[in-house]
């Protein structure tokens, strides 16, 4: 092949690699045997080691980057990452779903969402590509954890999307990686994680992405910050729009039109949070029209068009034996 066909032939096993990943990573849905997926990678490396000059970042074997880090960089958000108030009863969702209707003009409706217990993060990209991973630190300046981020198979590292766009979401480790990950860890003597949520922001404060790599976090998205070219109406819109544009989002949200119907969902999750593979530490209740979000506004550091409905507090000492294999 000459040097055109060769990055061809390179742009096509990225794009199909990207592909697989995609349906395996975000939709949980493998389109072709592991086998298939290693051999084209295999090719793709053994192609990028003769042709470095043709190596994309988009590729998947750019995902775990070069050396580990000395210290984390320090990231503006332009749009501020907010924090949320809490519920912790029926009168509480009850009172903060009156606030909201008095505070808009027309019937407000609600989104329902689970909440995830991990590390809220931002991810920024340009002209299609992921330039930057972030936490939420203070809500404005927050930790550039971009390299530890490329490592999680669910981010995709391009999108077909042209301008600034601006995702934010949770970074969590799923239960199945949290049980070897101690399982490993005791084995070594070390002292195992609390819990899925410190063992995830510990493995995202890694310096060396390597060790990041290894933890096999994962990431649901359910927010944007800024996006240029965005004429969305509402919040569920927004989230149709990140699945639309590659990104993993948790599919059991649910629009609801009364206080009656978020306090079913509330309800029903409370019973079946055990049945999920990752840990939800409540529900997030959220005013669906971003008029209306417009319309309420912030208090300090909290929207009052969102809440948090946090579970009651169980004996959720999640070890070794408390989890079973999913
Ligand atoms: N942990 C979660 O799953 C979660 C957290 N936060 C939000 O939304 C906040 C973000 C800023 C205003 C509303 N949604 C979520 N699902």
């Amino acid at each position: 092949m000459n040097k055109q066909e060769i990055k061809e032939r390179m742009d096509s096993l990225v794009e199909v690699l990207n592909q697989y990943g995609y349906s395996y990573y975000v939709l949980d849905n493998p389109t072709v045997p592991d086998s298939e997926y290693d051999q084209k990678l295999r090719e793709l490396e053994d192609l990028e080691k003769e042709h470095p000059d043709l190596a994309r970042e988009d590729s998947p074997t750019q995902r775990i980057g070069g050396e580990p880090l000395d210290a984390f960089r320090k990231v503006t958000h332009e749009t501020p990452m907010m924090s949320l108030g809490n519920a912790f009863n029926e009168q509480d969702l009850r009172d903060f779903a009156r606030r909201a209707q008095e505070g808009v003009s027309g019937e407000v409706t609600f989104v329902c969402e689970l909440k995830i217990d991990g590390l809220a993060i931002s991810l920024k990209y340009q002209e299609g590509k992921f330039v930057l991973g972030s936490t939420r630190g203070d809500g404005r300046i927050g930790e550039d954890i971009t390299s530890n981020l490329r490592t999680i198979r669910s981010i995709p590292l391009s999108i077909k999307e042209a301008g600034t766009l601006e995702v934010r979401g949770e970074a969590f480790m799923p239960h199945k990686s949290f049980l070897e990950m101690n399982k490993e860890r005791e084995e070594k003597g070390e002292e195992p994680f609390a819990n899925p949520r410190n063992a995830a922001a510990g493995s995202l404060r890694q310096l060396d992405p390597k060790i990041a790599a290894k933890r096999n976090l994962d990431i649901f998205l359910y927010g944007v910050g800024e996006w240029e070219n965005s004429n969305i109406t509402s919040h569920s819109k927004s989230l149709e729009a990140l699945h639309r544009l590659g990104f993993k989002t948790n599919k059991e949200w649910k629009r609801c039109k009364s206080i009656e119907e978020v306090l079913e969902f509330v309800t029903y999750w409370t019973e079946h949070r055990k049945d999920l593979n990752y840990e939800i530490d409540g529900i997030v209740v959220k005013v669906d029209s971003l008029d209306h979000q417009d319309e309420l506004g912030f208090t300090a550091k909290s929207p009052r068009w969102a809440i948090a409905y946090k579970f009651p507090a169980e004996e959720v000492v999640t070890t070794l034996k408390d989890i079973v294999l999913s």
